[in-house]
C-alpha cells in the first residue's frame, strides 16, 4: 500500500518539508556552476528520521523547480502519495539514488550531473589522477571510474556503491555516462560535484602541456585529514560532526 505523506507523524511531515526546500534550492547550484545543460542533472537528500528521500521530478526545468514539486520516495525508490499528483514522476536516476541510500548509511545526499570535463574523463574510462592539493583535500586520492551501466534499475547504483567502497572519494565517474557524487547531505554532494568538475578541467588542461606529477600517498592522507577535520570555522566543524 502506498504511504500517504499526510498520514505520517507531524514531525516527519515537517522534516519532509525542510528537505524539499533544501533540495529545491540546491538544484539552482547545478546551472549556476555550469554543471548541467537543459535538465541533465539531479539532486536528492535523505529525510532525517524517516526511510524516505526527496528528489527532483524528471525532466522539469530548473527554473520551475519549487519545494512543492520535489518528489518524495521510499528507499526502494517508489514515489509515495506526497501530494505532487500522479503526473510528476521522480528523476530517471531515482533507482540509483535509492540504491546508494540503502547501501551507504552515512550518505545523506546524492547528486548526478553530466558536467563537461568530468564526463569527458568518464567517456575515456580514466580515473582523474590525484595531482592537486584540492583533490587530496576533497577526494582523498584519485576520482575513480565506475562501470558502464544502463539506467533504470539497480545497475548504476550498484556500480556507484561498489566503486566508492574502500575509497575516500565522494565522487565516481560512471563510465560513458558521467559523475555521481555523495555527501553527508545534499549540500555536501553538490560541493563534491562542483569540485569534481573543477579538478577534471584543471587536470585536463595540465595534461595538454605535459604529464602532471602525482602527490605522494602520505601527503594525500595529511591533506585529506586536515581539510576534512580542520578546514573552516570551528562552529562549522562541530556542525560537520553533528
Ligand atoms: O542521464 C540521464 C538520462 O540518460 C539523466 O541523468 C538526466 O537526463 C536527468 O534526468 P532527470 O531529469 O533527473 O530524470
Amino acid at each position: 500500500m502506498t504511504v500517504q505523506l499526510s498520514g505520517l507523524p507531524t514531525d516527519v511531515q515537517d522534516a519532509v518539508a525542510g528537505t524539499r526546500a533544501r533540495v529545491a534550492a540546491l538544484h539552482a547550484e547545478l546551472p549556476r556552476w555550469e554543471l548541467v545543460v537543459w535538465t541533465a542533472g539531479n539532486v536528492s537528500e535523505r529525510v532525517p528520521g524517516a526511510d524516505l528521500f526527496v528528489i527532483k521530478p524528471s525532466g522539469v526545468s530548473y527554473d520551475e523547480l519549487a519545494p512543492e514539486l520535489m518528489v518524495v520516495c521510499d528507499l526502494q525508490g517508489d514515489k509515495i502519495d506526497d501530494g505532487t499528483g500522479a503526473h510528476l514522476q521522480p528523476s530517471s536516476d531515482t533507482a540509483a539514488h535509492a540504491y546508494v541510500y540503502r547501501h551507504m548509511a552515512h550518505v545523506g545526499g546524492v547528486v548526478h550531473t553530466h558536467s563537461t570535463y568530468a564526463t569527458a574523463w568518464a567517456a575515456r574510462g580514466e580515473p582523474i589522477p590525484c595531482v592537486l592539493t584540492m583533490m587530496a583535500d576533497e577526494f582523498g586520492g584519485d576520482v575513480p571510474v565506475g562501470p558502464f551501466a544502463l539506467i533504470g534499475d539497480d545497475s548504476i547504483g550498484r556500480g556507484i556503491v561498489e566503486t566508492l567502497q574502500g575509497s575516500h572519494s565522494p565522487a565516481v565517474l560512471m563510465r560513458n555516462h558521467g559523475p555521481f557524487t555523495v555527501g553527508k547531505d545534499a549540500r555536501a554532494a553538490v560541493k563534491a560535484a562542483v569540485l569534481c568538475e573543477e579538478v577534471a578541467r584543471t587536470v585536463h588542461i595540465a595534461r595538454q602541456l605535459g604529464e602532471p606529477t602525482r602527490i605522494p600517498p602520505a601527503d594525500i592522507e595529511k591533506l585529506f585529514d586536515r581539510y576534512q577535520n580542520v578546514y573552516g570555522q570551528p562552529a562549522r566543524q562541530e556542525e560537520q560532526h553533528a
